[in-house]
């Protein structure tokens, strides 16, 4: 063949932050995850949405590697988080539902502690913390005891903790629940900003469809299954509506004149 007709090396894919093929989840009999597969882009901000029992906990469970994935796999920027879990777990951040603060520690404190089980010194710790408090818009919250502090406040120093070691990949697990609007609007506003500013990928679950933006992606699991995943705006365009509040009823079926997702 000639040189200028010779094939152009292949480029190694990038990994997906997250990685989700195939899995399954048995509780006895119950399956609570069907075949799920989806991925998260690096950089990207990806909403897993579903409403209570969809299983959204149980495949944060999986991630985390709190349950062992038994059938189909999970890679955190190409490492298996089962068979390789410190490379993938070291990449990845975790903001649990229930707090997870010590309430009688400061701000500082709770961060220095976090820092000191990642392996980071004290001098890097210091400028670290200094960072994340800055960009979560509480440096003034040092020094104040987190039980003196509003459960949006609390939440916010959870997400700076979450990214304290650098991860690439940050999981939130409904860490808007329970917190009036402006709360919600700024903790969403501080991990978008992460997204932006960091090239952080977030995989963000949820019930509260009015959390999603029209460029997020978006994965729909409902009773285990994934039943669409995309950019909010081709979703909107490939069902034909003009919310994803439609789109999500049209998508699942759901009823939610009861009020399960506002
Ligand atoms: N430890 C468990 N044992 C048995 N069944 C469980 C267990 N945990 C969850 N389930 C069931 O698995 C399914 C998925 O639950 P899961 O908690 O993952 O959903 P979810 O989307 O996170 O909902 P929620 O927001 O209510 O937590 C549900 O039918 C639930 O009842």
């Amino acid at each position: 063949m000639p040189k200028s007709q010779a094939p152009l090396p292949q480029a190694a894919a990038a990994p997906a932050a997250l990685e989700v093929a195939g899995v399954t989840h048995f509780y006895g009999k119950r399956k609570a995850l069907d075949n799920v597969s989806f991925t998260v882009a690096p950089g990207s901000f990806t909403v897993l949405l579903g409403l209570n029992g969809a299983g959204k906990s149980t495949l944060f469970s999986l991630v985390t590697r709190l349950y062992v994935t038994r059938t189909g796999a999970i890679k955190i920027f190409g490492y298996d988080v089962v068979r390789q879990s410190s490379q993938a777990l070291r990449r990845l951040g975790v903001v649990f539902q229930a707090r997870t603060l010590d309430l009688e520690l400061t701000v500082t404190q709770n961060l220095i502690y976090h820092a000191a089980l990642h392996g980071i010194g004290p001098f890097e710790a210091k400028r670290r913390i200094a960072d994340v408090l800055a960009r979560a818009g509480l440096a003034d919250r040092a020094k104040e005891k987190v039980r003196n502090l509003s459960g949006g406040y609390i939440r916010r120093v959870e997400i700076a903790r979450a990214f304290l070691h650098h991860p690439e990949l940050l999981l939130l697990d409904e860490p808007t629940v329970g917190l009036d609007i402006k709360a919600r609007a700024d903790i969403i506003a501080q991990v978008r900003s992460l997204v932006a500013d960091a090239g952080l990928g977030v995989l963000w679950t949820t019930h509260l469809i009015d959390e999603i933006a029209p460029t997020d992606s978006v994965v729909v699991l409902h009773h285990g299954k994934v039943l669409e995943k995309g950019l909010a705006t081709d979703i909107l365009a490939r069902t034909g509506t003009s919310d994803m509040r439609a789109a999500f009823v049209k998508i699942t079926g759901a009823d939610l004149s009861h009020g399960d997702a506002p």
